[in-house]
């Protein structure tokens, strides 16, 4: 059984996978200093409650926290006595090669939410992702990841706002009914909700532009069924493109060992 690791700036997901379907799927915050020991425990017990006897024994992981890939590391040598693939280093390969600048690190998470998409999806498509960052992922017709956009993610401009005005509380982001705000958390909420619709369509407009062709834009991260009701953003959504790119890599790397 595999348990698939997606380790973003704020949160990490942990999935269990049966070569056919996800048993259950967790989700802790992101610390370095969380040990093999801890990760364990916290593991374990859930996998009680549920009633799941897997034998867990192979894992991947995807993590844009070089720090946490130690004791994950740990977390599978210790307890289930097998070596993690780890996207991005030499010995995981991808089913097609990124096409970047040389040198460049692309984060794990934007590669895998690619290979996830073009497995379910084909070429010339658009993976937005409203993670920490909010990030687009272009990929180019035979799969190949070929760059995109980093912006600011919706929650960490809702924070930068309130830590850098004294006057501005802490909102959650929702869509407000109308753009005009009558009240200070209105008015914060139509900037955060309409201004990052407007990013998202913006962006998407100029990526379909620069490609010259017809691109499907697919929506995934906790926010993206939010952001689909403000307007015709996404031709779909998906909850769970970071965790299906991996199994996709997975398997490929044992089918290609
Ligand atoms: N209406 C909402 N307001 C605020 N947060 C929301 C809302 N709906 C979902 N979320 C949040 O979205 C998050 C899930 O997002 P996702 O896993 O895509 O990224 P993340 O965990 O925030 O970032 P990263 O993957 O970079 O660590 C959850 O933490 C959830 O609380
Ligand atoms: C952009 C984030 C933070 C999104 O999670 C992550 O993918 C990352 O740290 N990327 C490294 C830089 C890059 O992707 O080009
Ligand atoms: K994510």
């Amino acid at each position: 059984m595999l348990l698939a690791i997606d380790c973003g700036n704020t949160n990490t997901v942990f999935s269990i996978w049966n070569g056919t379907e996800f048993l259950a799927t967790w989700r802790t915050s992101t610390e370095w200093q969380r040990t093999a020991d801890q990760y364990f425990v916290w593991l374990s017990t859930l996998m009680k409650m549920r009633g799941i006897e897997a034998e867990i024994d192979e894992m991947i992981i995807s993590s844009t926290v070089p720090r946490v890939v130690f004791n994950l590391r740990v977390l599978g040598d210790r307890y289930f006595n097998c070596r993690p693939l780890v996207v991005g280093k030499p010995d995981c390969r991808l089913p097609v090669a990124p096409r970047v600048d040389a040198g460049t690190q692309v984060g794990p998470d934007r590669l895998v939410n690619t290979v996830g998409a073009w497995d379910r999806h084909g070429g010339d498509i658009v993976v937005v992702d409203f993670g920490t960052a909010t990030t687009f992922d272009v990929v180019d017709t035979d799969g190949a990841y070929v760059g995109g956009v980093i912006s600011p993610g919706v929650n960490l401009s809702l924070e930068a706002l309130h830590q850098a005005a004294a006057a501005l509380p802490h909102v959650d982001v929702s869509k407000p009914e109308k753009v005009i705000g009558t009240n200070t958390v209105a008015c914060m909420q139509s900037g955060i909700f309409w201004g990052y619709v407007g990013l998202v369509r913006g962006i998407c407009d100029r990526i379909r532009a620069e490609r010259d062709r017809p691109m499907r834009i697919i929506g995934t991260g906790g926010l993206a069924p939010l952001f689909a009701q403000g307007d015709m953003l996404f031709d779909d959504i998906e909850d769970d493109l970071t965790m299906h790119g991996l199994t996709v890599i997975h398997s490929y790397n044992k089918e290609t060992a």
